[in-house]
């Protein structure tokens, strides 16, 4: 009886510990500028998604909030200052074979200043929202980016295999309205 007691505590913390394994997260940020009817992308030149048309972002660093990450990659990454940013919504992704998700939080802007200018890690451009190039752009973002033209705030998880392969993928919105009242300075 004692001896099965220890033997199931051990599967819990193996399961435990398990779990610690799979749920390690790296945390981005990700920020679309936008204006009347277009919205500002950046061709990715070198590191993850190189290639690819996307917001601005990275990894957030120790000690800053994710809203400072989410302004120091604006501005690393296309010279950009955004005054405030709307919280749009979290983006999980997760990748066949790699324990770790990663955690990407979405913003939206209309408030910035400065001028868009490329830089040694993206290269931006406008694009009219009827034109977003999404051939050249995350194989998810097609399936996220209308609920964000729409204002409404979401969260969604994918699986994929490799960079290109989207396993499955969940999208939960949140709010349909426009979150114009939510925006942090
Ligand atoms: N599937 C995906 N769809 C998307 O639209 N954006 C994604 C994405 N996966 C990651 N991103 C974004 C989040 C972030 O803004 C950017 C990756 O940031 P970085 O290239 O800066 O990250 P790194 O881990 O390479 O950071 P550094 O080593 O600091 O450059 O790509």
């Amino acid at each position: 009886m004692i001896k099965s007691d220890i033997l199931n505590q051990l599967q819990t913390l193996w399961k435990l510990s398990d779990w610690a394994v799979m749920v390690s997260r790296k945390v981005l940020t990700l920020v679309l500028v936008t204006r009347p009817n277009q919205v500002l992308l950046g061709m990715k030149k070198r590191g993850f998604g190189e290639g690819w048309w996307n917001g601005f972002g990275g990894k957030v660093e120790k000690g800053e909030t994710i809203i400072e990450a989410a302004k120091r990659e604006l501005q690393e990454e296309c010279c950009l200052t955004a005054n405030t940013l709307t919280e749009v919504g979290q983006l999980d992704f997760e990748f066949v074979g790699d324990p770790q998700i990663l955690e990407v939080h979405l913003f939206t802007t209309k408030d910035v200043s400065g001028v868009p200018t490329e830089t040694s890690e993206m290269k931006p451009q406008w694009f009219d929202i009827d034109k977003i190039p999404f051939h050249k752009m995350w194989p998810d973002d097609k399936l996220w980016f209308p609920h964000v033209l729409k204002g409404s705030k979401f969260s969604a998880f994918f699986l994929f295999e490799g960079h290109h392969k989207i396993l499955k993928h969940k999208i939960d919105v949140v709010t349909e309205q426009s979150h114009i009242d939510s925006e942090v300075k």
